[in-house]
């Protein structure tokens, strides 16, 4: 079945957090249209770019496209930006059911809120392998009052400007900022932040007493690591980036920019109240209240507070339970694919925070990223090699001198457009390494996002990977595939996957300003087998004046 969407991006004032600001919508909407779909459907997406004064591009954030890597939606990457006016259309398989996302995939423009959800249900007659009355979808959000070209412009700026942590937490689009805390006079007669706003009224999930939801949680955040409960119930995941888990069962679900969950929960409590919904910032020291929504037991009234104040989530800066959620989640008994037992390649990629000649950035095995304007994959397709760098990243670090626990004057960090050339088909094993940032006694949590690919997850650990001994403990049995997973603070991520997808794919920090600075790379394979390049993701850089066959 082919799904087609007419969809327009546009800048338009809204006040998702009672503060008034220029955010992107979809036909109107932030979070925009949901895809619902069915496996094996192809998706149409016309995206009429109406910014007026700005590119835009959209990733479809978990869907692999397989045989059509020229619409996964990466500027710089897969294709040119789409221009002010111009429509765009994406045309694509969605090849798996799960829990997906869309997102702006250009400069820093996710954080102005171009965001939605996919879900892709089983074909007729198939049936999830846990049972469900009502499926419900939210995502979860950071919201910040700058606009991401002021953000982008301290980032990148040698006067250093950090874009710090974010004014509040949405659920689903809205969230509630304390308008009383702005400094300037006249917010309120100028209508900048108005508490009453219906707009920045709490989301409501409703629920029949008795029944069992399916809640699709998935965070976009810009920075934030988040934590997610609903008072007085006990969540079931059930599945992770579209795979299905090894049921387990928390009171609190720590959730990374770019993942996906679904969670069981019955409304099994007292059905004469309503129950609050709440995230809170973990792994960073939390500026920024609680994100709040309504867990409302029909049929009370969907706008009743609870009575009682809201579940206090786990300390911010308690590292053992979030690494003790990650080895939990295993890929479901008769369901997972089993990982090839070995690996023919093995990259350990360093992640660090540099100055480079005066900037702050951050690294990859001391490399810090640098795209160019003609997307790779048009570079690599059509031979254009003055386009990147052709020197390769390296597949490590000086693991022997290297302390990942001080504070290092990084002062031989460089900036790179060179890319992964993996060969086709053949299995890689990458190891995210984790280190000191460039305050002391400073790690972050940084959740890995790839693009076009799924990886099974081998193992975490914390402090230093140790080639000679951790791979024996890998978890080859049952490892869950995912498209994005956390790198913990001081800690390692082991991941693989089978580079069997032809294409140029980003694999980057999903924190909205890491990537920015540079924290990620890109690989390639398969090159020789992308079939003929769309016209439509050409026209910028050398791309512009190419001729084809
Ligand atoms: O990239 C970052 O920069 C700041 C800080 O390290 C600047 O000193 C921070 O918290 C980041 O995540």
């Amino acid at each position: 079945r082919i799904r087609h969407y007419k969809w327009e991006a546009k800048y338009e004032y809204r006040s998702p957090d009672c503060f008034k600001k220029l955010v992107i919508t979809v036909n109107g909407r932030s979070p925009g249209p949901t895809i619902l779909a069915q496996k094996g459907d192809t998706i149409v997406v016309e995206l009429k770019n109406s910014l007026d004064t700005e590119n835009v591009a959209i990733h479809w954030h978990g869907i692999r496209q397989i045989d059509t890597p020229w619409f996964d939606g990466t500027e710089g990457v897969t294709q040119c930006p789409i221009l002010p006016g111009e429509t765009f259309k994406y045309q694509f398989i969605v090849d798996r059911p799960g829990t997906y996302l869309y997102h702006a995939h250009y400069g820093m423009q996710r954080e102005a809120g171009l965001y939605g959800s996919i879900r892709v249900a089983l074909p007729d007659g198939e049936s999830e392998p846990f049972a469900y009355d009502y499926d419900r979808s939210i995502i979860l959000n950071d919201w910040y009052h700058s606009t991401a070209y002021e953000q982008a412009s301290g980032l990148s700026s040698s006067n250093f400007s950090w874009v710090g942590e974010p004014q509040s937490l949405l659920i689903q689009g809205r969230g509630k900022f304390n308008c009383s805390s702005l400094t300037f006079a006249s917010s309120d007669s100028n209508g900048v932040c108005i508490p009453s706003n219906p707009e920045c009224s709490p989301y409501v999930l409703t629920v029949i007493p008795g029944k069992t939801y399916r809640l699709r949680v998935a965070s976009l955040t810009g920075l934030s690591a988040l934590s997610f409960q609903v008072e007085g119930h006990n969540m079931t995941v059930v599945e992770a980036d579209g795979h299905y888990v090894e049921p387990f069962v928390v009171k609190s679900l720590f959730i990374y920019s770019g993942e996906t969950y679904s969670v069981l929960i019955k409304a099994d409590q007292n059905p004469s109240r309503n129950y609050w919904i709440q995230t809170n910032v973990v792994s960073r020291k939390p500026k920024t209240t609680p994100g709040l929504a309504i867990f409302n037991y029909y049929p009370n009234h969907p706008r009743r507070s609870p009575p009682t104040s809201p579940p206090v989530g786990p300390l911010w800066d308690d590292v053992a339970p979030r690494l003790a959620q990650s080895l939990s989640i295993k890929a479901r008994q008769g369901h997972g694919r089993a990982p090839p037992a070995t690996s023919d390649r093995v990259i350990v990629l360093l992640n660090t925070q540099n100055e480079v000649n005066g900037y702050r950035r951050w690294s990859v095995n001391n490399v810090s990223f640098d795209h160019p304007h003609t997307p790779y994959l048009i570079a690599l397709k059509h031979n254009l090699t003055k386009e990147f760098d052709q020197t390769p990243p390296p597949d490590g670090y000086d693991f022997k001198n290297y302390d990942i626990y001080v504070k290092q004057n990084n002062s031989n960090a460089t900036t790179s457009s060179g890319i992964y050339r993996l060969k086709f088909n053949t299995t890689v094993d990458v190891i995210l390494q984790n280190a000191n940032t460039m305050n002391v006694n400073d790690s972050e949590t940084h959740p890995w996002h790839l693009h076009g690919h799924d990886f099974w997850v081998l193992g975490h650990g914390s402090g230093k990977f140790d080639i000679s001994k951790d791979p024996k403990n890998y978890n080859l049995a049952n490892p869950i595939e995912k498209n994005t997973v956390p790198v913990h603070r001081y800690g390692w991520t082991a991941l693989r996957f089978v580079a069997d997808n032809p294409g140029a794919w980003a694999f980057h920090c999903h924190i909205e300003s890491h990537f920015y600075m540079g924290m990620g790379v890109v690989f390639e394979e398969g090159i020789e087998r992308v079939g003929k390049l769309p016209t439509s993701i050409m026209g910028c850089g050398a791309s512009k004046g190419l001729r084809l066959p």
